[in-house]
């Protein structure tokens, strides 16, 4: 068996053009909707990414503001950045960069983002709901792995999933979602015994640990939907010295012949991660004004 590879980078444009779509009758309303994402420091890989989100975001039609502070920003004034944002009434999103320097708490400075305004679904209020089945913004990275699953197989109920991994970033709101699809969840993680066992019982494994292809293909059960979250970069000699290349969690190469449908990397979740922060936007914008989201999530379109 070979498996359908699952690509994340067309769903991702699918979903981007139903975005737009959706923006532009907001348009009609005088709404525009606007992200701000604020990056503190300069490493060069975190610019490339804030860039491109700053393109996708004008790409679909929304107002995009980026901060980009020093390295050396005080907490406090990462903290009065917030609280302009947080009462900025053209911002609809704020999305901070992680990881943050270290005199920056960033637990504080997640918590002090107006939970109707936080995009990435961090705020304790957020996980929250999730948590208890109340609507809310929803982690974008989590949420792009259940629509990539569901793309694959629209109804995951009774489904034994695994999650490997148990970030509060990816794992845990991952297990959540999964939990709200009736699937029956188990959370691995490093300490978990016989993990390799483990992910054999998984119908649906996704794998977020951060170990370039610590996943491997005999870990995976045939016929399974693999979510593979890692971006892991990693020598790559062959391409000649000094260059490398990126690889998810999975071993690729040894899962897509046992299962039924993978996501590649790059082009599986992490463009998908990118499309449902602009759909969170979109959905901030929409219930800050008690306006009704309009449904992009699983149109035909793409
Ligand atoms: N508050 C916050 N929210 C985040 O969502 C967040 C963050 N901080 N800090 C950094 C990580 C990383 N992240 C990525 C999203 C998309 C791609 C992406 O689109 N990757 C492409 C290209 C990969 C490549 O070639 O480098 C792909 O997988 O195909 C990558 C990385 C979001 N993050
Ligand atoms: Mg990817």
């Amino acid at each position: 068996m070979t498996a359908t590879i699952i690509d994340g980078k067309a769903y991702a444009q699918g979903l981007r053009a139903r975005i737009a779509a959706a923006v532009g009758t907001l348009a009609g309303q005088g709404v525009t909707p606007g992200l701000a994402v604020v990056i503190v420091g300069e490493d060069p890989a975190s610019q490339l990414y804030v860039k491109n989100k700053a393109r996708q975001t004008v790409e679909v039609g929304m107002r995009s503001f980026e901060h980009t502070l020093p390295a050396s920003t005080s907490e406090a004034e990462l903290l009065a950045l917030v609280a302009t944002l947080n009462a900025d009434p053209a911002v609809d999103g704020i999305l901070v960069q992680l990881p943050l320097p270290k005199q920056i708490d960033a637990q504080k400075v997640i918590e002090a983002i107006d939970p109707a305004k936080d995009v990435d679904g961090f705020h304790p209020i957020n996980a929250g709901r999730l948590m208890t089945g109340v609507p809310g913004l929803v982690s974008c990275t989590p949420l792009g792995c259940l629509l990539l699953a569901q793309s694959v197989r629209r109804d995951l109920s009774g489904l034994n999933a695994v999650v490997v991994g148990r970030s509060n970033i990816v794992g845990k709101p991952m297990a959540q979602l999964l939990i709200a699809q009736s699937c029956t969840v188990t959370v691995a993680h490093s300490r978990t015994r016989d993990l390799p066992a483990v992910c054999r019982n998984a119908d649906l494994l996704v794998a977020a640990v951060g170990r370039p292809e610590m996943v491997r293909g005999d870990w995976i059960k045939p016929g399974a939907i693999v979510i593979d979250v890692g971006i892991n970069r990693v020598p790559n000699p062959a391409a000649g010295e000094g260059k490398t290349r990126v690889v998810g969690d999975v071993a690729y190469a040894e899962a897509v012949k046992v299962a039924s449908a993978i996501t590649p990397v790059p082009g599986g979740v992490g463009p998908m991660t990118i499309a449902c922060l602009l759909r969170n936007t979109l959905e901030a914008a929409c219930l800050r004004r008690g306006l009704t989201m309009p449904q992009v999530d699983f149109a035909s379109a793409s």
